[in-house]
Order: structure tokens, then sequence, then C-alpha cells
């Protein structure tokens, strides 16, 4: 395809907009809180060379707070009975008193405010302002406390009063805002006010097969590990076991772990299903079902084991358990899927389905594939020269191979920038080491596939780079993702060129709807496109992506009796809103889905 106006224009325009110069690059998460306070500024390049960057509601921002309470750095031992003991942990803590929110401490939750909240379904329960208002048991509380949890975050102010009603649900939020929360609080209490952890164990441990309450389920190893570890803070001194299998890692370990029993089980598919069939494992009394990462579980590559294990492995149906949903990203063919696991469900989306939060900066260069590398260079020089690279300042570089993902990893390492790769050929060992390595800041710079592009919540990566674009926005959105996380602000960068074709539609759009600049070049790009928007998955956009919300609505205007609600900020007040019509038996068909580039 011959695109003359394109050639010349963007990369003249590239060279001569776009190109950073070496020195002055300073990301957003490390500028000096002054900067703050202009209110719409261009501030990426001190030198102005790269403009654009204009700092919504800069004032209510935070940049660059170190030391904020997370486990994330936390070193995983076989058996750690007092995950609260660690002092080492406690002291990278800081206090985040309610009175100081808001204002640079803490959480600043302001940046969530004006978040537009849509709710549907019937009888849905109103959403609270604090936890003290949700009926959550006193020791869960203590550890919401300790986890330095002042206030409930958006999507936990509707979606935790729902999942504590005993509410089927499908929640949409944003990256970074609190999903594991919202999903693991009501499981521990459930658990916990039903007893269900003193009585089940007992009579059937003779067995050898454990009985889990509650099935946690992620698409990746390190993101089952993650979420094991928070749901364990959670579980503190509740008398709550939490368990995590994986793929990678010995079995019998996991094995041994499932022998003590289980009360809440965080798994990948594979190696539950493993476990299943060897009879360690029975899903009989599951009561409570969660899928993180919802939309990614029931794409093509998991779709068939996840309804193995759902309809197949002796789990009470939907109705009998209760199952939970959640992603940022949820296209309606998926969302149309998944109604097969629920039962008269409460949909939620916090901010537009799939959309991005504005907490990131997106910037989009055109690139050209021979120019990568260099340009890469030019942003770690530019950081470098601000002094900003290390602990406080990771770089999280997306490409589409694994092979490439190593392969950029020697060459940055060569280049005498310390860098790691992670990606689905490394053996399990490897891609934690890479992780760890990455956390810690010894290498600052991590070079990953898409397996790491989802729900990992890394303390300070500050700048994530596509080097290569993804095919798919969802998975772009999940990438920039590990940026701009609980408040806190990010910066990603895009390298576009022609072979980016596809996603310029989707992109531009993403990208205005979280009121970023949209390139011009970029804009032309998108208004010659053939797609609607790119999707590996056989996604339209245009309706599904942009219309934000529940999929039934469609369905509905063909003849289901179907009420909503949308809150225009969080902290609203909910009136009831009713869904009456059956989630089920539509007769929608799921449509061609071709599996995106995961490992
Ligand atoms: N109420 C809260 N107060 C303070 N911090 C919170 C609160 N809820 C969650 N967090 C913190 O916010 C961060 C992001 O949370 P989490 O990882 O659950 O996001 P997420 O919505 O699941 O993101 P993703 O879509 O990328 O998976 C975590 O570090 C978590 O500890």
């Amino acid at each position: 395809m011959t695109m003359s106006w394109a050639d010349d224009d963007v990369a003249d325009w590239t060279s001569r907009t776009f190109r950073p110069t070496r020195a002055n690059y300073v990301p957003p998460h490390l500028r000096s809180n002054n900067l703050a306070s202009s209110d719409s500024s261009s501030v990426l390049f001190s030198d102005g060379s790269s403009a654009g960057y204009h700092l919504k509601r800069s004032g209510s921002r935070e940049f660059g707070r170190p030391g904020r309470g997370r486990w994330g750095n936390r070193r995983r031992v076989a058996r750690e009975p007092n995950p609260f003991d660690v002092a080492d942990k406690f002291a990278e803590l800081k206090v985040a008193e309610e009175e100081t929110l808001g204002n640079g401490d803490g959480i600043n939750f302001d940046a969530y405010e004006d978040i537009p909240v849509d709710t549907s379904g019937s009888d849905v329960p109103s959403p609270v302002k604090t936890f003290a208002e949700i009926d959550l048991v006193n020791v869960l509380n203590e550890n919401i406390k300790r986890c330095k949890y002042v206030k409930p975050t958006p999507v936990q102010r509707h979606a935790i009063p729902i999942a504590i009603a005993g509410r089927d649900l499908m929640a949409c939020a944003q990256t970074g805002s609190g999903k594991t929360a919202a999903f693991c609080f009501p499981i521990i209490s459930g658990i916990i006010k039903n007893q269900l952890h003193k009585e089940q164990q007992m009579p059937l441990r003779g067995s050898r097969t454990t009985y889990p309450h509650a099935l946690i389920l992620s698409p990746t190893r390190e993101l089952s590990c993650q979420i094991h570890d928070e749901a364990k803070k959670f579980s503190y001194e509740t008398g709550v076991k939490v368990a995590v299998a994986y793929g990678g890692a010995p079995i019998n370990h996991q094995i041994r772990e499932m022998d003590r029993g289980v009360d809440i089980l965080v798994a990948t598919p594979g190696r539950l299903v493993d476990l299943i069939e060897r009879a360690k494992v029975s899903l009989r009394m599951i009561k409570y079902l969660a899928l993180d990462e919802a939309d990614r579980m029931l794409d093509m590559g998991f779709e068939p084991q996840i309804r193995k294990i759902v309809e197949q492995m002796d789990m009470p149906p939907p109705g009998e358990r209760q199952t939970m949903l959640f992603s940022a990203t949820f296209p309606n063919e998926i969302q149309r899927l998944a109604s097969d696991f629920l039962s008269n469900y409460i949909f939620l989306a916090v901010g537009r389905v799939g959309s991005s939060t504005d907490l990131i900066e997106q910037r989009v260069e055109f690139v050209l594939e021979m120019d990568k590398r260099s340009y890469l260079m030019d942003l770690l020089h530019g950081q470098r020269a601000n002094g900003i690279h290390g602990k406080q300042s990771l770089t999280l570089v997306f490409v589409e191979t694994k092979r490439r993902a190593d392969a950029l990893e020697n060459w940055l390492s060569k280049n005498g920038f310390p860098a790691t790769a992670i990606h689905g050929d490394k053996v399990q060992v490897e891609r934690e080491r890479a992780l760890r390595s990455f956390k810690s800041g010894n290498t600052p710079i991590m070079v990953a596939t898409d397996v790491a592009a989802r729900g990992l919540d890394i303390p300070h990566v500050a700048h994530v780079i596509n080097f290569d674009l993804p095919k798919d926005i969802d998975d772009y959105v999940h990438r920039i993702g590990r940026t701009g996380r609980a408040g806190k602000s990010g910066i990603a960068t895009a390298f576009f060129n022609e072979g980016n074709q596809p996603l310029s539609k989707a992109l531009s759009e993403l990208m205005r709807e979280a009121n970023q600049e949209v390139p011009e070049w970029l804009t032309k790009y998108a208004g010659r496109s053939l797609y609607s928007g790119a999707s590996g998955r056989g996604r339209k956009y245009g309706g599904a992506r942009f219309g934000g919300h529940d999929y039934r609505r469609e369905a509905s205007s063909r003849g289901g009796n179907y009420h909503s609600s949308t809150y225009g900020t969080s902290s609203g007040v909910a009136p009831a809103s009713s869904y009456t019509a059956s989630a089920h038996g539509y007769g929608f068909e799921h449509g061609p889905i071709v599996a995106s580039g995961w490992d």
C-alpha cells in the first residue's frame, strides 16, 4: 500500500517535533512537585522539544512518592506465618491518614473522583464511601487498616457492597484502581462470616483431597503469585488459609500445601486442572469463583480450559456459587460468553469499558523499525542524564516476540543499561529472577512480552515503552496500565510506524478519551484506516468498545426489560437499578476470536 502523504509528512514531522534531545528528558513521575502547580504544562522535555504534555488536574497529582505501601518486593518464602511481621516492609510504608489523602500523601483519590460509574442489573446494592459502612468482619477491617487502605477506591465502593450482598458481578475498572481487593475482601469476609474455614476441612481431610471454598483464577503465574500475596495479607490472623498453584514450579510442593487445607485457592488454569485430575483438589465446595483479567481468561486461548474447570469439574453451578469477573477491558463478545458463567449478575463499569486512566500520559512517536533502538537509547540516555534511572524509576519495555525480548535485553545490557527480560520461553525460576531483579532496581529496565502486560503491580514503574505496539488495543491498555497506578502518575511512550496502521484509529480514540493530545499525523493515519480499530480477536470497535457498557443493553433494545444507572461521579449515591431480562438465552454467537500474541 502506498501512502505518499504519510511517508514524507510523518517522518518529517516526527523528526522535527517529537525527537527529544538527550539531556533534557524528564519523565513526569520525577519532575519536581512544583511543576504540578501549573495547570497545563508542556514539561516532558525541559527545552520544550516535545510539546503537548498537559498535566490535567495537575495540582491533584502525585509525583514520584517513594515508599508507598506494598509488599511487591517481598521475597516469597515457602511458609511465611506472619506477613505483617516484616519490619523492613513496614518501613516502606507511609501512614496515610484520611485527612492527608488527596494532598499528595497516600493514594491520590481525587484523581478518581470524576470517573463516571455505570451499573446495571436488578436491585443493585448502594455504593459506600468508607470501608466502615460495609459489613466486613472486624478482623478483616484490622487488616485493611494495616494495609493503609484508608478509603475504598471507586471500584471498591461499588463492587464490595454488591459482592457482600451475594450477587454475581461483572466489573470493569481501569488498571491500577484496586480490583484485587474488590474481590478479595468479600470472599474473605464471606468465608469468615459463614465459618467455612472452621468447619469444612475436618471430615474430609482423610481423603487427601482439599476442598477450597473460593477459587481465584488468573492468566499468568506471576499474577497468581501476586494475588496470593495480597490475599494472604488481607487474611492475616483470620484463620483463612490461602494457597497458590501455578505451572512451572514443582507440583509436589504445591500438593503439600493443598494437604494442609485451603480455603482460598489462587491458581492458573493449567496447574489447577492437573491438581484436580490427580484428585488433590476438588471444586465441590466452591462458594466463590473470581476470574481476574476475566476477558483474557475467556478469550480463545483459555476459554476451553476455563469452561472445563467451571462446567465439568464438580463446581456448583451459577446460582449456587457466587461468580465475580474483573478486568479493565471487556469486549462485548467476551461479555456474552461470560454470561454463561453468571446468574442474574450486576454489571459495573467504573470509567468507560476498556478506557485507560488519564493518570498515564501517553505519547506516540513515529519511529521507523530500523530507528527503534537508537530512539530507545535517546530516551534512556535522557533519563539517565537527569539522574532518573534506578530503583525509584523503573522502565518496562514491551516487544512483540520472545526472541526480540532476549535480543533487546542483550543489546541494552551491552550498551550500559542493565536490563532483564521476561517471556514465556523462560523457565519459571528465570521469570521470577527477572521480575525480582526488576522490582529491586538491580536491573531498572525490563523487556517483556505480553506475559507481563496484565495485572502486575510493580511499584515505581514510571515509564512503559511500547517498543513494538500490540495488535489489539486492549493489550495496549493493559500494558500501559503497569504505570499510573493507585493515583500515581506515569508515562507511556509508543513507537508507531506503518506496520501499526491497523491500530491507529483505536489508539487515537483511546488517547482522546483519556484527554491526551493526539499527534496530527496519527489522526491522519486513523482517518485513512480501513479498520474501525485493530483487534486480533476479530472485534469491531466503535460500537462495542466505546459504547463502554453492559452488552445486555443491546439485547434489551431488541425486546428485553432493562434498566441501568449512571453516576456522574463515583461518590454519588446509588439509586436502585434493575435488570429483568435473562442474561441467558439470547442465542448469541461467540464469533471468531483469534488468540492474541500471548506467551
Ligand atoms: N483502598 C485502597 N487504598 C490504598 N491503596 C489501594 C487501595 N486499593 C488498592 N490499593 C493499591 O492500589 C494498587 C493497585 O491495585 P490492584 O493491583 O488491585 O489494581 P487492579 O485494578 O487490579 O489493576 P490491573 O487492572 O492492572 O490488574 C495496589 O498497590 C494496591 O495495594
